[in-house]
């Protein structure tokens, strides 16, 4: 155990975020190695380089990378759109998916005439004579007001008819003989104007009106507003399905790493995030480093989009490319110009199902999620995609020479801080980070802006983003 976790565990109570960050911002110089390797462009001999043993001149640029996922389900179904086939779902069954067609309302907004305050329901000008039994909400037709009179009623009680206004309750007086009357506290005093406090039908909407158009995500105000227009379903674009296959067989479910092995970090980490992108996991299923296993753990899935991990580099074991050329598959994207990362991969295996090849490394997985699974994944949803934003760096990032380069950041006031610890095989930086910066090729000065790509728990909250 280190000094740092030592004290975390000690003092939980006082751990604030920024000591949290400090784990993560400077270099203890107990440890031997590099915390962030630098990114070289001699990482491959020069015979690699010449003999093309490595996958980079297959190498798609990032934006590019990230263009073509999120168009390949439109090429795979030859559907214009790409998004999958719209369902009708219970209202508590829609948040957070998209809805497939307009939100008509099916009623007037109120459906009647309604009292917007606890008070009179009064007919002409006061004094007026007060009827015993009151309107409460929830009830039928009560009988017409006849000029002169009132009736007691509750915020939302269906208006008698020729009923002219309502008056809030701490603006009438009963006087001695049982007569209601305005105070002076009304606008203008001792009167009520014609209409007031009344909600009027259809105030909000009329029948038939469009309420949201397709493509709203299904926030709780659109339940509740659906529910309020009178809708028990919405048809809505489902989730897409996704089968998770871990790959390795040096990988342990649980304990201390020991004689090579080590825990798997992506079966834990990628199913809610997988979930955080608008897709219903399916399935996770560790397949080892077995050829035989993957092939028919790739080829009897119907999920909509297969996610693997490891074995997209081309080890003795790596068994993705053989596999994929196995089934016929249709290779969209091998590899792209990004670090960590680059050996990802995107294939079409069938007409409506697409693989996401993602590398071993724990942050190139990572950054294979963010490239390729989410663009997929938001077109198969139909999800709006966010908001491109930037933030200056507090402080520069080298680049790679001719790749992009993702680099987790905590979000401080308006700048975004490079944090340490974000090797491909490292998680410890993008555990305490905000986003990821895009760094592009030949680096970022401080003060630079850099596009950010936001972690859904970063600004929702769990609750919010794990639906
Ligand atoms: N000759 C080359 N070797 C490698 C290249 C290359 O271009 N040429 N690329 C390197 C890069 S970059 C990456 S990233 C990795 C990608 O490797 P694979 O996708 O084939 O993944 P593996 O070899 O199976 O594993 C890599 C690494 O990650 C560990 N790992 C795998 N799965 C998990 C998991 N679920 N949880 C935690 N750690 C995992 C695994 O033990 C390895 O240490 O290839 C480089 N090599
Ligand atoms: O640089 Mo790899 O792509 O380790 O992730």
């Amino acid at each position: 155990m280190t000094a740092h976790v030592r004290r975390a565990d000690e003092d939980a109570d006082d751990l604030d975020v920024e000591e949290a960050l400090a784990l993560v911002k400077e270099l203890p110089d107990r440890t031997p190695g590099p915390r962030t390797p630098a990114p070289s462009p001699h990482d491959r001999s020069p015979e690699e380089e010449r003999s093309g043993a490595h996958r980079h001149h297959h190498a798609t640029a990032w934006t590019e990378a990230r263009a073509i996922a999120g168009r390949a389900p439109r090429h795979g179904t030859g559907s214009r759109t790409g998004y999958l086939t719209p369902v009708a779902v219970p209202l508590a069954s829609a948040l957070g998916l998209t809805l497939a067609a307009p939100l008509t309302a099916l009623t007037d907004l109120p459906s009647f005439d309604t009292s917007a305050m606890d008070g009179w329901a009064v007919s002409g000008p006061g004094p007026w004579d007060v009827r015993d039994k009151g309107v409460l909400a929830g009830h039928g037709e009560h009988a017409p007001l006849t000029d002169g009179e009132a009736v007691r009623i509750a915020t939302g009680a269906r208006i008698p008819s020729d009923t002219t206004a309502v008056l809030r309750s701490e603006h009438g007086r009963m006087d001695d003989m049982g007569r209601l009357h305005a105070t002076a506290a009304t606008r203008p005093p001792h009167t009520v104007t014609h209409g007031q406090d009344i909600r009027p039908r259809g105030q909000e909407c009329r029948s038939g009106d469009h309420l949201l158009p397709a493509g709203t995500p299904v926030s709780p105000p659109v339940l509740g507003m659906a529910a309020a227009a009178g809708y028990d379903t919405l048809s809505v674009v489902p989730r897409p399905r996704a089968d998770v296959f871990v790959l390795g067989d040096e990988l342990l479910g649980e304990g201390l790493p020991h004689d090579g092995l080590i825990r798997d970090a992506l079966g834990p980490l990628l199913p809610p995030w997988l979930r955080a992108l608008g897709a219903e996991v399916t399935a996770v299923r560790r397949v080892g480093d077995d050829e035989q296993a993957l092939y028919e753990a790739i080829t009897t899935s119907d999920a909509d989009v297969v996610v693997t991990t490891g074995g997209t580099a081309a080890g003795p074991v790596d068994h993705v490319h053989p596999t994929l050329r196995r089934i016929g598959a249709e290779l969209l994207v091998d590899g792209v110009q990004v670090r960590p990362g680059h050996p990802m991969l995107l294939a079409r295996t069938k007409e409506d199902q697409h693989l996401v090849g993602l590398p071993g490394n724990p942050l190139a997985a990572v950054s294979g999620l963010l490239t390729l699974a989410e663009p997929l994944l938001r077109t198969l949803a139909a999800r709006p995609a966010p908001e491109p934003y930037t933030l200056p760096l507090r402080d520069a990032v080298q680049g790679h020479p001719y790749d992009t380069r993702l680099i987790p950041v905590a979000v401080r006031g308006e700048r975004a801080l490079p944090l340490l610890y974000n090797g491909p095989a490292m998680l410890r930086g993008i555990a305490a980070a905000d986003a990821l910066a895009v760094v592009p090729p030949g680096g970022a000065r401080p003060g630079e802006e850099a596009a950010l790509l936001d972690l859904p728990w970063a600004s929702g909250g769990i609750g919010v983003c794990f639906t």
